[in-house]
């Protein structure tokens, strides 16, 4: 692993790191911010996953989490949101290829080889951020916005036991029933849509749901709300009686301003979990 960089910010360090990615076959780079306390012993992590055309930096700089992150003694991840390099397949749209890999494992050409966002995600890099920074990976959280929402639902309700609570900023709701999904996953998983069900947090949500608390937040004048289907997810969640809250914040559209507007509530939110 190398050091990118590393700048103070609310007492704490925001760090940038590269690594060779075994599950991805090229470098990787992450954002991690570790709040002053991470000096004195392991402190909880709070994973944030972006969305389309997103890389480790665009939450980063935009979403204002560290102020609270550090009120709170919480780590942040900051992983990228595709394998990047060269020989990576890509596709002339934003929303396929570099920068949109779905939070999954690709089965077909040209992206199996590099494509497998979902082991990266869900033991490579924890694994090394385990070793190297001073982390309790005994307290975990995961966040996300949009297509990184998708991923962070989809990761906390297929794995259960590893996160405490999980929340999204206008996730990617029902994939498998929408234009921002279909496409992705049948290029990723191929034909067979019985493959992709695993990757749709309204039909995880239907089947499991979440053994912890919930809170989705949803801009009412998002610009992509026919894509993400949160009508879907929000009654799955009544259906199952999930533990959680869903909110429809009048007047927010998808970009950072919204994300940023709500990042304390977020934070606060898993803190609470994480501290318990
Ligand atoms: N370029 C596209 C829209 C891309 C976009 O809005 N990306 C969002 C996430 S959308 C779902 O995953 C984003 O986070 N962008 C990065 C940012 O810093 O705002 C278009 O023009 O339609």
């Amino acid at each position: 692993m190398k050091t990118v960089s590393e700048n103070t910010c609310f007492g704490g360090v925001q760090g940038v790191y590269t690594h060779t990615s075994k599950s991805c076959a090229c470098d990787m780079t992450f954002g991690l911010f570790l709040p002053e306390e991470a000096t004195y012993g392991p402190v909880p992590v709070l994973w944030y996953l972006s969305g389309l055309t997103c890389t480790h930096e665009n939450a980063m700089v935009k979403a204002g989490a560290q102020g609270w992150a550090a009120e709170q003694g919480i780590a942040l991840i900051f992983p990228d949101t595709s394998p990047r390099g060269e020989d990576v397949a890509d596709d002339e749209a934003y929303d396929l290829g570099k920068g949109a890999g779905f939070y999954v494992n690709a089965t077909q050409d040209p992206w199996k080889r590099h494509f497998q966002m979902w082991d990266y995600l869900a033991e490579e890099l924890p694994a090394l951020v385990a070793d190297n920074f001073a982390l309790d990976m005994e307290r975990q959280a995961i966040t996300g916005h949009s297509m990184g929402g998708h991923g962070a639902l989809t990761l906390a309700m297929s794995l259960p036991g590893r996160f405490v609570s999980v929340s999204a900023f206008a996730p990617i709701a029902h994939p498998t029933a929408s234009d921002w999904g279909r496409k992705q996953f049948a290029a990723y998983l191929g034909a067979d849509d019985s493959t992709w069900t695993p990757h749709d947090s309204t039909l995880l949500m239907r089947d499991r749901g979440f053994d912890g608390p919930v809170l989705i937040d949803q801009g009412a004048d998002d610009q992509f709300f026919d894509l993400l289907k949160p009508e879907s997810l929000a009654g799955a969640m009544a259906a199952r009686r999930q533990d959680g809250t869903f909110r429809m914040q009048k007047g927010y559209d998808h970009s950072y301003f919204f994300v940023s507007t709500f990042m304390e509530d977020h934070v606060g939110f898993h803190a609470e979990a994480l501290h318990e």
